[in-house]
This record gives C-alpha cells, sequence and structure tokens, in this order.
C-alpha cells in the first residue's frame, strides 16, 4: 500500500492547474446510460473514482473510448447488464448514480445498496421514494435495489433532505418521464448545475437548476452531446487552504472562483489576501493565520468536503474556532489523526473546538476517507520534521496527481511504494 511522505516547512509558490470535478464528472458519466448515441466529455480527471466508474459502465455494456486529445467517448447504444454489482459500489458510493437513467431508459435497474462509509450510515432512501413516486416499483432484494417500471410518470417529489446524488438521480430518471417532474428541496451544488447543462446539451428540458425546485419536462429521448466538465471546487480549496497555512503564493488557474464564495470568505477572515479573476483565484500569506468558525451546510453555504482541510487550517491558527459538521454523522476522523502532530481539538457531538497551537511535530498518521487524507497533508505540509501518511488510496479517489501538483509548488512530499 502507498504512502506520502512529507518534509514539512516550506511556503508554497507559484501556478497550479485545477483538474475537472470529480463530483460533477461521475454523474454526467452516467448521463451516457441515458442515450444511444456517444456523448464526448472533456476535462474528465485521471481519478480513481473515475477510472472505477468507467469500469461500472464498461461492464454494463457502454463503450468507453478516449482519443489523444484527452477525451472520453461514451456509448451507450445497448447496454445488456443493467446492473452495477456490490463489488464496483462497495469501493465507490457514486454508483448509485446509475439507478435512475438505467430505469428511465430501459424500465429496469438493479444496483447494490451502498453500506456505510467511514464518513456516516449514508442511506438512499430519497432516491428510492422519488423514483417510487415516479411509478417505479422497487424491491430491496439479497442486498440489491431492484427497481422497475414501464415508463416512468412526471410527479411533484418534496425531498426531506437536501440530497446531491439524490437530486442528479431523480433529475436523470425525469429526463426520460412521461410529462413533467418538480424536484422541491433540491440540491444547489454546482455540480447538480454542471449535470443539467450537460443534460439540456442532450436534449433535456430542465428548469431551475441551481435553486431549490427544479422542473424537469420528460422527452422521449435524448442525443448525444460534446461537454466539458466544470472545475473542481474542492480540489481549488484544498490548494488554497495549502498555500494559506505555509505562507506562500499560490494561483490556482482553470477554476471557477463563483463556486467557492463561501470558502473564499473564510480564507480571507482568517487573514490570508484572497484575489479572483474570471478562472483563476490568488492567494497569498505570510502563514499568520486567525481561527476560524465553520459550519457546513448545504450550497451556496461552506461545503462538508473542505470541513477537514479549515480544520487543518485552524490547528495552527491564533485562537480557537468550532468546526461544526452538520451533513454527516462521523466526519471528524481525521481529528485524532491530527492530534498525533500535537493538535488541540476537543469534541463534544457535531462541534470541534480546535485550539491553534504555535507547531505542530511530523509523525505516522493513517488517512480514513477522502478529505481526512486532504486535511492530513495539508497539516503534513506545515508540521516540523517528517510526517508520513499511511493509506493514500483515499486521496487517489479524488485528488489528481497531488503530489506532483505540490512538489511544483515547492513542496517537500513523495510517493513511498
Ligand atoms: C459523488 C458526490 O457528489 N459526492 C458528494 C455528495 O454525496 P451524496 O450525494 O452521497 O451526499 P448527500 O447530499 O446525498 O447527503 C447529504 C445528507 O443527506 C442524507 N441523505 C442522503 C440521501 C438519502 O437518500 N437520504 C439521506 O438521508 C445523508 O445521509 C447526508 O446526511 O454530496 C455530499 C454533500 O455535499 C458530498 O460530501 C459528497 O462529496
Ligand atoms: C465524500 C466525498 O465523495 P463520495 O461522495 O464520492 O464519497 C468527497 O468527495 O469528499
Amino acid at each position: 500500500m502507498d504512502s506520502l511522505l512529507i518534509h514539512g516547512g516550506n511556503p508554497l509558490a507559484g501556478d497550479v492547474r485545477i483538474s475537472g470535478a470529480k463530483n460533477a464528472a461521475l454523474p454526467i458519466l452516467t448521463a451516457s446510460l441515458l442515450t444511444a448515441e456517444p456523448l464526448k466529455l472533456g476535462n474528465v480527471p485521471h481519478l480513481k473514482d473515475i477510472s472505477t466508474m468507467l469500469a461500472l459502465l464498461g461492464h454494463m455494456g457502454v463503450r468507453v473510448t478516449l482519443d489523444d486529445r484527452n477525451q472520453v467517448t461514451l456509448s451507450g447504444e445497448s447496454i445488456p447488464h443493467k446492473e452495477a454489482p456490490y463489488e464496483m459500489v462497495k469501493t465507490m458510493r457514486a454508483a448509485i448514480l446509475v439507478l435512475g437513467p438505467t430505469l428511465a431508459r430501459f424500465g429496469e435497474a438493479r444496483v447494490s445498496l451502498p453500506g456505510g462509509c467511514a464518513i456516516g450510515s449514508r442511506p438512499v432512501d430519497l432516491h428510492i421514494k422519488g423514483l417510487q413516486a415516479m411509478g417505479a416499483d422497487i424491491a430491496i432484494e439479497h442486498g440489491y435495489i431492484h427497481a422497475r417500471c414501464k415508463r416512468l410518470k412526471g410527479a411533484r417529489i418534496m425531498m426531506d433532505v437536501v440530497t446531491v446524488t439524490g437530486t442528479e438521480n431523480l433529475m436523470m430518471a425525469a429526463a426520460l418521464a412521461e410529462g413533467t417532474t418538480v424536484l422541491e428541496n433540491a440540491a444547489r451544488e454546482p455540480e447538480v448545475v454542471d449535470l443539467a447543462r450537460c443534460l439540456i446539451a442532450m436534449g433535456a428540458k430542465i428548469e431551475g437548476a441551481g435553486s431549490d425546485v427544479i422542473t424537469v419536462h420528460g422527452v422521449d429521448r435524448l442525443h448525444g452531446a460534446d461537454y466539458s466538465v466544470m472545475a473542481d471546487r474542492i480540489e481549488t480549496g484544498t490548494f488554497l487552504v495549502a498555500a494559506a497555512m505555509t505562507g506562500g503564493r499560490v494561483r490556482t488557474t482553470h477554476t471557477q472562483p463563483d463556486t467557492l464564495d463561501a470558502v473564499i470568505a473564510k480564507l480571507r477572515e482568517a487573514g490570508a489576501r484572497v484575489s479572483v479573476g474570471d478562472d483563476w483565484i490568488e492567494i497569498e500569506s505570510d502563514g499568520k493565520l486567525q481561527a476560524v468558525d465553520v459550519r457546513t451546510a448545504p450550497h451556496p453555504a461552506f461545503p462538508t468536503d473542505m470541513q477537514a482541510q479549515f480544520m487543518a487550517l485552524n490547528t495552527v491558527a491564533e485562537g480557537a474556532a468550532s468546526v461544526t459538521e452538520t451533513i454527516f454523522e462521523n466526519r471528524f476522523m481525521h481529528v485524532q489523526e491530527l492530534r498525533r502532530l500535537g493538535a488541540n481539538i476537543e469534541v463534544s457531538g457535531h462541534t470541534a473546538l480546535v485550539r491553534g497551537v504555535p507547531r505542530l511535530d511530523g509523525a505516522t498518521v493513517m488517512a480514513t476517507d477522502l478529505r481526512a487524507s486532504a486535511c492530513l497533508v495539508l497539516a503534513g505540509l506545515v508540521a516540523a520534521g517528517e510526517t508520513t501518511i499511511e493509506r493514500i488510496y483515499h486521496l487517489d479517489r479524488g485528488y489528481e496527481r497531488i503530489e506532483e501538483k505540490l512538489t511544483q509548488l515547492g513542496a517537500r512530499i513523495k510517493r513511498v511504494h
């Protein structure tokens, strides 16, 4: 198993090119199941989750080709296996996203129930209830969701919790349903908007994506399209925090600043200077930061996928701050690892009180999930001496060539096999 070895203390400086967004690319890849025509996608990041999704789509029957311009073409002319097996779902929960499109186009789909994971129990009841409201007959058998229908029918669906992949699954299903579907309390995340844009390019009739009411007028068929995936706002935010903590000056390029308002506001509150252009964000810091309170909530509020990184920032900032996680019940797995580096953190329920310490000291720590891994990398970049991060396969699910990008910015980091 690979580990990362980091020698802390170098300020980061330079430009870093941000990759396509994992959480936009994953649903957009599954949109290929909605049409018999080729879907051509650009800016798809090279990540473990993306190869798992391509393997799943390939297993179902989608033909996947990669051209010399790094464009992925998916052709879902025939889909002989309308099933997402447990072996694939267990390594990547986003596999649930094949349910809506497969059912809507073929009238049948079988998807393994995702289990609990490190950050919480993560049920999919709202995906199931929404499809049932559209007329699907759903049985849970032998750990699988088995869904059948004649043709899905438009419905008014009120989701009592804001769910990102739930909104995406139902939006894709509704695109091929008969009649109009209204999704209320829909997720407003930029990745939902990106998926809607791709579906619209494929001929779907969708209004309101980006607001909490999405209206989908179903069509009989969708066609192929050429689409470029949005930039990864969480990767962008992670590099901005890295620059702020190490006292550097970094410009993230090929990114979308308007998707990062809450994160930029918190970085400014912490004392970093942030300037923004059309597709870049530059940050400059002397490394002397103020601790900032953070409370996660659905977009446009502060994203849960940046919580661990700001926890790392607070560990070395001046003063004390609270970090409250409201989305996932168990997303503080990084706390005990940060403590191993000398952080002062007390957890009470969903809130962690972080008191800044003058310095962290390198140690061996273990990555437990994707963003917890990113937070340990950030801590390692400022810790005195050497930090070894074990089980970094979590990091490879969501960060493209992270050690290469950090090395280019001046970090001392290497992967050990
Ligand atoms: C691939 C992808 O895009 N992953 C993102 C997506 O995950 P994902 O879409 O899985 O997360 P959700 O938005 O669904 O989860 C939000 C909350 O809703 C609850 N819930 C969800 C579905 C459901 O049927 N019932 C239910 O109760 C969850 O337990 C959680 O408490 O959004 C999360 C919240 O921004 C991010 O952290 C993940 O990075
Ligand atoms: C939790 C995340 O991803 P997933 O929903 O794919 O587990 C994430 O991207 O931080």
